[in-house]
């Protein structure tokens, strides 16, 4: 006999409680969120605290737009999460609203250059945000001039104030395309339309790197966003708690908490707030009236160990065996340990993995990959004029975790049997 759709639903609905048979399947669970979506990254505030003085610098790089001037460019620059995109989406738009009351045309674009490396496809990039779905651009196989003259057609036909943004801009290998949108106008490339270009970055070393060509048009102007420390976290945490919860959910513990976490760490705006969402999640999950500071600890353990999870998942096979190694010597009371030491664990760990090791210096490009995710750490060493420098390693992580990671790997690394004996306390 065939299952008919009805039989199906006859036997979904036996399967589930009656309680659920009445309510329907899905229900809204909580009396903590009113409004989670505005702890993500993708909300907009309305609000923009605690950067008062960058945002002034920021209006004033501005301004030529609202004289009706060529804009000038602007570079922004600030470690991960301290409001460098938020800030520009929030001064673009009040820009927009107030060069429409003076009469001014104003369009801007948004371009995230994580994808890209040249400037031939930035500009296919740009060009296809421009033109209508049925005459895009493929990625490559044009010349370049030809793609140079319909990017200036295409800039040229939106007429008016154009503001470019490139956010992430030190993706772009070769720049030659953050001189020549700002000097199209000057060499006669343009004739309806004054572009200004905005480049954000939180690489430090980015603004050295660039030809003096590029520095001096792309840096017109420069804003410079500092970490938060706590008290601005705090800020910001309170004004986005206040709409992403019910009144009453969030004492002023939990936001102290997850702001001074945040400063401690990087003054990264972001993870503050990715952390309270996770202690409202976990407050859900356990049923409970409001957030409390038990819950932001359980938060704090629960990211950790997705952060360790991701990371070490993203490693190669190579690296998790240079990682096992490492964890085995820590274990044993054996670090911070040299390179060459943790080359003759690595090999040991090879050997039962029955993979082939990699040479010294590609395995400490390893160490250094495990450091730079913040999995190890690393310490310069001098031994002063005879001895040199070198690094010692460590592990920055707790080792449980780590272990649980690498079991979840386990079968692609080969190497059960000691992850085994770790476990049974035997190596
Ligand atoms: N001053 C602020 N007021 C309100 N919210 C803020 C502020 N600064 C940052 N945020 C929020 O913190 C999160 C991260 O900020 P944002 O994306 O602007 O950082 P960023 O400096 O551009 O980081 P990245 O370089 O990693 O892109 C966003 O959710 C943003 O809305």
């Amino acid at each position: 006999m065939g299952v008919t759709l009805d039989t199906l639903d006859t036997v979904v609905l036996c399967w589930l409680p009656d309680v659920m048979v009445s309510m329907g399947l899905f229900q809204p669970d909580t009396d903590i969120f009113d409004r989670r979506d505005v702890l993500r990254e993708d909300y907009q505030p309305e609000e923009i605290v605690g950067r008062d003085e960058e945002l002034q610098q920021y209006i004033s790089a501005l301004q030529p737009v609202i004289n009706g001037d060529q804009p000038a460019n602007i570079f922004l620059y600030g470690k991960a999460g301290v409001g460098k995109t938020a800030c520009t989406r929030y001064l673009l738009s009040e820009l927009k609203t107030d060069a429409a009351d003076y009469g001014i045309d104003l369009t801007t674009v948004r371009t995230n250059c994580e994808d890209l490396s040249t400037s031939y496809q930035v500009a296919i990039q740009l060009i296809n945000k421009f033109r209508d779905p049925s005459d895009q651009l493929k990625p490559t196989g044009y010349p370049r001039r030809q793609v140079n003259e319909w990017l200036w057609e295409e800039l040229d036909a939106i007429g008016g104030t154009i503001i470019i943004v490139f956010d992430e801009v030190d993706h772009i290998d070769d720049d030659s395309i953050l001189y020549q949108i700002p000097r199209a106008r000057a060499n006669g490339n343009l004739e309806q339309s004054k572009v200004g270009i905005i480049g954000i970055s939180n690489d430090f070393k980015f603004r050295e790197s660039l030809s003096s060509k590029v520095q001096s048009s792309l840096c017109e102007k420069e804003v410079q966003f500092p970490a938060y420390n706590a008290n601005e976290l705090r800020d910001i945490l309170r004004t986005r708690a206040d709409i992403a919860f019910y009144d009453g959910v969030i004492p002023h513990e939990v936001i102290a908490k997850c702001a001074a976490f945040g400063a401690k760490d990087a003054g990264d705006a972001r993870q503050s707030l990715d952390l309270l969402m996770e202690a409202g999640d976990v407050a859900v999950e356990q049923d409970a009236d409001q957030v409390c500071e038990e819950h932001v600890d359980e938060a704090r353990a629960l990211l950790e160990q997705s952060r360790i999870i991701d990371g070490v998942a993203g490693l190669t096979q190579q690296g998790h065996l240079v990682l096992y190694a490492l964890l085995m010597l820590y274990e044993e009371g054996e670090t911070p340990v040299r390179a060459r030491d943790v080359q003759n664990r690595y090999e040991i760990v090879c050997k039962r993995a029955a993979t082939e090791p990699l040479v010294p210096r590609r395995m400490r490009d390893h160490l250094g990959e495990l450091a730079m995710l913040g999995i190890a750490t690393r310490i310069e060493r001098n031994k002063g004029e005879s001895g040199g420098r070198y690094y010692e390693y460590s592990l920055d992580t707790n080792p449980d975790l780590l272990l649980e990671a690498l079991a979840e790997t386990v079968d692609m690394v080969g190497v059960t049997d000691a992850i085994q004996t770790r476990l049974d306390g035997e190596i």
